[in-house]
């Protein structure tokens, strides 16, 4: 599993930081017990009443070094393990990320952003508190235990009675072969329902504005609820399996305190062990208990992070669906005439197709338009140009060549795409609209905002190009967002250009004068212009009419005005409804 294989590689990496701060817990933990050595000692120095003043301030002493020693190796050995947790947190952050740029649009589709952020904050979070929790106190639990049981062989004390007294601590593997898998499985649970949770609270968050146009607070406020309340039956079922289990460990650690004093009180009260032994064997086992609480906090934890490392694990086994072919080559651009064939596509699971039988010339330096009732299939053509979905072989080919062959950044660097709604960046205008283009000059971002018509609402705002937008800056209208991300399309200079419906959202006039532009700047430039609106695209070469996912009607303007069909029709409605509007 990948993510166990990074879990392993870092781990592997930093193994000499990790051995370190093992030793200091340990070497801590060794010396610590050495305390109910020293209290036996003194116990019988006092009650044989040989004991002297210097005596006491000798054993003061030597307890004080024993806390001082434990305290600054144990601290020392914790503040390493932490740091190196961050350390995996950050590139296991930086891993998922990665991949997620790598995943393809059908995968967005069905998971949300809420669920993405869970994986990276909630899980990530829990396998490395898993990593330092169950190294520092695995190694802290284990020393001391050994130690103890070591120290306890050692001294006066029979071995009969150490064996009789920590027979009770001899359930714990039966404890956690009992109890992990349940608990790994809730955890399991747990996660599912914090992302499901997150993903809820994105999607209300994002759809804020909307509930309070409809004033339906209410409503989403009890559908949340309902995905908190999830969350906390998920969370009480764990809570309450991880307490039992929790509390079990230290119950066998009393147990065994329980047969210490009671057997071992009745060995000293026969006189055939020293008060001294039972002392130190009482503070030995009492000594356990603190250890088997943190080896149950080990378990438990272990048992989450591993639902976590899970989910992580499958996340980074997923691939995306648009794959680069080994021996795929850069697009080569002699000419930028697309050729399609056939092509009928059918989203997965879809039970329809959203293009059936579609052929489609558009030779270079052409410009085709695009019209069609919404749901006809038109956007799907595009994103199957740009390979966000992949069209069945051999039916797409740009500049003759096979989409499928071209690498990915060659493809999608050649087109420029501009959608009806681009998403703005909570960043400045200026680099908003060099998106594509980090080095653009000042100049280049102004002449294609000049290009786009947005040159004058960017220079209204205080801060022109340097305008921040997003939640600390300026809110754009609807208009200007769209003209920005028109701007970001044409500073590109691609050799293909897209506009999906990108000028939907501005007024005739403007719509008329942006359309100028830019049929002069791609006078021989390949260009597709996708629109509802046949001002925006009635000049172009050649008209396709898309009506369910099929080719009802293609030719010019004027060939298609003369024409029985779709194209006239709209025509006639959007003519009269603005013969209508300039008559009012
Ligand atoms: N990711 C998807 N999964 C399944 N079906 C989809 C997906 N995206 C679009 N569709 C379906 O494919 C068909 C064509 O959609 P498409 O977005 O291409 O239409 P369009 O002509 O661009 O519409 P509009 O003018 O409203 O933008 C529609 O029936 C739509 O419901």
């Amino acid at each position: 599993m990948k993510a166990q294989r990074l879990l392993t590689y870092y781990l592997r990496s930093k193994a000499f930081y990790y051995l370190f701060a093992i030793l200091l817990i340990a070497a801590g933990n060794v010396i610590q017990a050495y305390y109910p050595k020293v209290l036996g000692q003194f116990t019988d120095r006092l009650k044989s009443g040989s004991i002297t003043i210097p005596d006491i301030e000798r054993y003061g002493l030597i307890l004080l070094v024993i806390g001082l020693l434990y305290g600054s190796m144990a601290g020392l050995g914790q503040y390493v393990i932490m740091r190196l947790g961050r350390g995996f947190e950050l590139l296991t952050r930086g891993s998922l990320f990665r991949h997620f740029t790598s995943l393809s649009e059908s995968y967005y589709s069905k998971h949300g952003v809420g669920q993405m952020l869970s994986y990276v904050m909630n899980d990530v979070t829990s396998v490395r508190e898993s990593i330092s929790v169950c190294l520092n106190h695995t190694t802290n639990a284990s020393i001391l235990i050994l130690s103890a049981v070591v120290m306890m062989l050692t001294s006066s004390i029979p071995p009969f009675l150490i064996v009789t007294c920590v027979a009770p601590l001899l359930f714990i593997p039966w404890l956690v072969v009992r109890f992990g898998p349940q608990i790994r499985q809730r955890s399991m649970t747990v996660q599912n329902s914090l992302g499901a949770m997150t993903e809820a609270a994105e999607e209300q968050f994002g759809g804020i504005r909307v509930t309070k146009k409809f004033a339906v607070e209410r409503i989403m406020i009890t559908r949340f609820g309902a995905k908190v309340d999830d969350i906390k039956a998920n969370q009480l079922q764990l809570v309450r399996i991880s307490s039992v289990f929790q509390a079990l460990l230290p119950f066998l650690g009393t147990l065994s305190l329980i047969v210490t004093i009671a057997y071992g009180g009745f060995l000293t009260m026969r006189g055939s062990i020293s008060m001294g032994s039972f002392v130190s064997l009482t503070l030995y086992v009492r000594l356990m208990i603190n250890p088997l609480q943190q080896i149950g906090n080990v378990i438990n934890t272990m048992q989450r992070s591993r639902a976590s490392l899970e989910r992580i694990g499958k996340l980074l086994a997923t691939e995306g669906d648009i794959q680069e072919q080994k021996e795929a080559a850069p697009l080569l651009q002699h000419s930028a005439d697309i050729h399609i064939r056939s092509l009928s596509f059918r989203y997965p699971g879809s039970g329809r197709d959203a293009l059936l039988g579609i052929n489609l010339t558009i030779p270079d330096g052409k410009t085709v338009g695009i019209i069609g009732k919404t749901g006809s299939g038109k956007t799907t053509l595009v994103k199957l140009l740009l390979r966000i979905y992949d069209a069945p072989a051999g039916t797409i080919y740009i500049g003759g060549r096979e989409i499928r062959t071209v690498t990915l950044e060659s493809l999608r660097g050649d087109i420029a795409y501009v959608p009806q709604d681009g998403f703005l960046f909570s960043t400045t205008l200026r680099d908003n609209i060099a998106f594509s283009q980090r080095d653009a000059s000042l100049a280049a971002v102004e002449a294609a905002s000049k290009e786009a018509h947005i040159y004058d609402s960017i220079m209204g705002f205080k801060e022109g190009f340097g305008t921040k937008l997003g939640e600390r800056g300026v809110t754009l209208s609807g208009g200007q967002r769209q003209r920005t991300s028109l701007a970001r399309g044409l500073i590109k200079d691609a050799p293909i250009l897209i506009l999906d419906d990108s000028v939907s959202a501005v007024d005739a006039v403007t719509e008329t004068a942006i359309i100028g532009n830019i049929r002069r700047l791609r006078k021989k430039k390949t260009t597709l212009i996708i629109a509802h609106r046949i001002s925006a695209l009635k000049h172009a070469d050649e008209i396709i009419v898309l009506d369910e996912g099929r080719i009802a009607q293609r030719g010019t303007h004027s060939k298609l005005l003369l024409e029985e069909g779709i194209y006239r029709e709209l025509y006639r409605l959007q003519e009269g409804g603005a013969k209508n509007a300039s008559a009012t």
